[in-house]
């Protein structure tokens, strides 16, 4: 894999402030990198952080501390206006629920064309109908399609057009969060498959946000467990399930559902109970090359032997 960043995460936090005295640790210091081409997934549970974590690195929200390099330029920090601008380009963010996200009174076209216009990539008229066409073509619709309007499609297809949407400016990295967790299972998969054939043709980088483990793994190259606003492990895909560390890991990995009827009923789910851990004194350590746990010192020499 080319191991180049395309983006760094340093202990970035991001806490909203919720009432006079109370405070939401929704990202409590996470680090992490990314590299050019692959898809990192992110996954844990409702409410651990996964969508704010995206938010905050597209800049949706100002970062509490923390750094979020792109490019190795701090996204967060003092940039010129010509930089932010390219970097509004180059991130694009697909979500959860298509139809939320797409305006209802927009066409495909006027929605595809918005960030075109924005950027001025095209002026002339029929080179934007081109391009459109184009588009839809990629992601499997097709040009009669660019003057309806979002609630003429299926969940499926609306995903498509908030991805059509995303690829009009040519981006480098996409945050899709939780992509395919509104759509139907038999359409997950045309949507993962979608966004893996892109993803080789454009030279994709991917944040995948996701709350099982189930359809990540087949989409990740690495894969970070996060568990309220801190990652607790970090490692390549196929080491994560194989040789999974943090209990917490291990309880999301034991809740996914096997199509194996006597596994199933034999199989055991583990619960993950933080009070029996030594939340305090954890630290996220490198149990062996490219594999991070938060644990403590103790728990870290028992790691490296498994
Ligand atoms: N704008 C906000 N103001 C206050 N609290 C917030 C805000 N956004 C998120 N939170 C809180 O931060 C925590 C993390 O939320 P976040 O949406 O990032 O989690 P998540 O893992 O993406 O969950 P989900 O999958 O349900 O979206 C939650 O406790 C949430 O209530």
């Amino acid at each position: 894999m080319n191991k180049e960043k395309i983006l760094e995460v340093k202990n970035l936090k991001q806490h909203f402030q919720t009432g006079r005295k109370s405070v939401v640790k929704a990202v409590d210091g996470i680090s992490f990198d990314i590299y050019r081409g692959e898809t990192f997934g992110l996954v844990g549970e409702s409410g651990c952080g996964k969508s704010t974590t995206g938010r905050t690195i597209i800049r949706l929200y100002d970062a509490t501390s923390g750094e979020v390099n792109f490019n190795g330029i701090d996204v967060h920090g003092r940039k010129s206006k010509k930089d932010l601008k390219q970097f509004n380009r180059q991130m694009q963010m697909i979500f959860q629920d298509p139809y939320a996200s797409l305006n209802p009174r927009m066409t495909v076209k006027e929605i595809i064309l918005e960030g075109i216009q924005i950027h001025g990539l095209i002026n002339n008229e029929s080179e934007k109908t081109k391009r459109v066409e184009e588009l839809l073509d990629t992601v499997g619709l097709n040009k009669e399609h660019a003057t309806r309007y979002p609630h003429e499609f299926s969940g499926g297809q609306r995903q498509r057009i908030g991805i059509a949407r995303a690829l009009a400016v040519d981006p480098e990295f996409i945050i899709a969060d939780e992509p395919i967790s509104a759509l139907d299972v038999s359409i997950q998969a045309q949507v993962v498959n979608l966004m893996k054939e892109l993803q080789k043709e454009h030279g994709l980088t991917y944040l995948f946000i996701a709350h099982d483990l189930s359809m990540v793994k087949y989409i990740s190259d690495r894969i970070a467990v996060m568990y309220f606003g801190r990652i607790v492990e970090l490692a390549d895909s196929d080491e994560l399930y194989e040789n999974p560390l943090h209990p917490y890991t291990k309880s999301l990995l034991s809740a996914i559902p096997l199509p194996d009827p006597d596994f199933e009923r034999n199989r055991k789910r583990t619960v993950y109970d933080p009070a029996q851990h030594d939340t305090e004194n954890a630290e996220f350590r490198e149990v062996k090359p490219g594999h991070w746990v938060l644990c403590t010192e103790e728990e870290y020499k028992t790691y490296q032997v498994k």
